[in-house]
């Protein structure tokens, strides 16, 4: 088993009050042994590898709880649409020419791109998930996969299909990296009826369920129309709540809304950025936090934000707040807990998002000794309102390191952009006058 030692600063978001300025992690294997101050290593404790980095920052990797990964095919393709014209007039068309092998190498240079912006995890929503797994299982990440499913769509019963193969064969897959969930796109494009098979299958198979809901003042207008209920009552009256769910956007709740969500413990993927570019709104999260709904942080894919940077997320997320409420809502320690402790329980994880003994080994370091970190009064707000993607230097994932010196260890990057940059342009020539 490899045993490594990191000396650095440690933030283990263990508690607010945590913080180790001359810290040491000893691993083994893919677990945290140690956590502490310069040491703390267990005596007898014999490193293979020693990574000595005192100008960093060692915090847990960040989780991304929403994503469309392989859009990054579509990145800047579709801008400045709410979402309903962007949905069905571009990205739908466009996606209904993307193959298997499009949506491998859109995946691929989405998880370079969270690699390289310290995202460890993430929650995908996408079609073609067999091909996604591949990427990740390729890449040495760590993915809940869950095939996306428009159950009003001609393909909703072969999708439903292709989500049962992918809890077949992926879930557990690289030694547990990958887990599967159900993916029913939403309360508009899924009938009640499909909804609640859904549910059936993903409890009879044990693994939960990821949805948008709630995201546009338009859904909510369509499902009171079609149902007299708003999209959450509607979901939990169906009965889809009540095991692991995540609800993508949450943005438009009533007061009852969130005494469902947080009495069902349904969990919350917040993609601020997403919100503010397809003008959905403000979502309301210091309110779901004080009523004690997990919410986690999510970029949504790359057409609607436009790239997949948590550190870029976390900033806008406690700015969106501030200035919707007050300056004091969404502190920097509440922003970076959403990003990794709350972003792993919303997954289902209960050991990554903290750097404690028994976790996964599942880090970044960031490299602190930079203009724009000095001075450090407070490393948790340097983290949310200076940081930046470019500033994380190491990765480890599963007690493996996939990136140092901001070099991917296990991608082939230029060639990652060359495929997607071809097939991406071949698909939008055919759409060409
Ligand atoms: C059927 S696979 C998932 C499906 O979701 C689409 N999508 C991407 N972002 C959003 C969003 O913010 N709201 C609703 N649907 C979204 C994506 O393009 C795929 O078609
Ligand atoms: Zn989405």
């Amino acid at each position: 088993m490899s045993k490594t030692l990191i000396r650095a600063m440690i933030l283990p978001m263990t508690g607010p009050d945590d913080f180790y300025p001359e810290g040491e992690i000893a691993i083994e294997g893919d677990r945290i042994l140690s956590v502490g101050p310069k040491g703390s290593a267990p005596a007898g404790f014999v490193p293979d590898r020693v990574l000595d980095l005192p100008n960093d920052v060692v915090m847990p990797g960040l989780i991304n709880t929403h994503t469309h990964a392989a859009m990054t095919m579509l990145r800047s393709y579709a801008d400045d649409l709410p979402l309903m014209p962007w949905l069905t007039d571009k990205v739908w068309p466009f996606e209904a020419k993307m193959g298997k092998e499009d949506i491998y190498w859109g995946t691929k240079l989405a998880l370079a791109e969270m690699i390289l912006s310290g995202t460890t995890s993430m929650l995908d929503m996408y079609g073609d998930m067999d091909r996604v797994g591949d990427a990740v299982l390729e890449t040495g990440t760590r993915a809940v996969l869950s095939r996306g499913m428009i159950g009003n769509a001609p393909n909703g019963e072969q999708a439903f299909q292709e989500q049962i193969e992918l809890v077949e064969n992926y879930h557990g897959a690289g030694d547990g990296r990958i887990q599967v969930m159900f993916g029913p796109h939403a309360p508009y494009t899924c009938s009640g009826e499909f909804l609640q098979k859904v549910k059936a299958e993903a409890d009879r198979r044990g693994v939960g369920i990821h949805i948008h809901v709630a995201e546009t003042l338009d859904e909510i207008n369509t499902i009171k129309e079609q149902e007299g209920k708003t999209p959450v009552q509607w979901l939990n009256d169906l009965g889809i709540f009540g095991g692991h769910v995540v609800a993508a956007h949450c943005v438009h709740l009533t007061e009852e809304d969130i005494n469902i969500l947080a009495e069902k413990k349904v969990a919350v993927a917040h993609n601020p950025e997403s919100n503010m570019k397809l003008n959905s709104g403000t979502a309301p999260v210091p309110e779901m936090i004080a009523k004690g709904v997990v919410v986690g942080l999510g970029t949504d894919g790359a057409s609607s934000n436009n790239n997949l940077d948590l550190f870029g997320e976390m900033r806008s997320a406690a700015l969106q707040q501030k200035l919707k409420k007050d300056s004091t809502a969404l502190p920097a320690y509440e922003v970076l807990e959403m990003a990794t402790i709350q972003g792993a329980k919303a997954l289902g994880y209960e050991d990554i998002g903290m750097l404690a003994p028994g976790y996964k080994a599942d880090l970044i370091t960031i490299n602190f000794d930079q203009p724009h970190f000095y001075p450090r009064f407070s490393i948790p707000a340097h983290l949310v309102y200076v940081a930046h993607a470019g500033d994380v230097r190491t990765m480890m994932v599963d007690g493996k390191f996939i990136m140092e010196e901001r070099k991917l260890l296990t991608m082939d990057v230029k060639k990652i952009c060359q495929e997607v940059e071809q097939r991406a342009k071949r698909i939008a020539a055919e759409f060409a006058d």
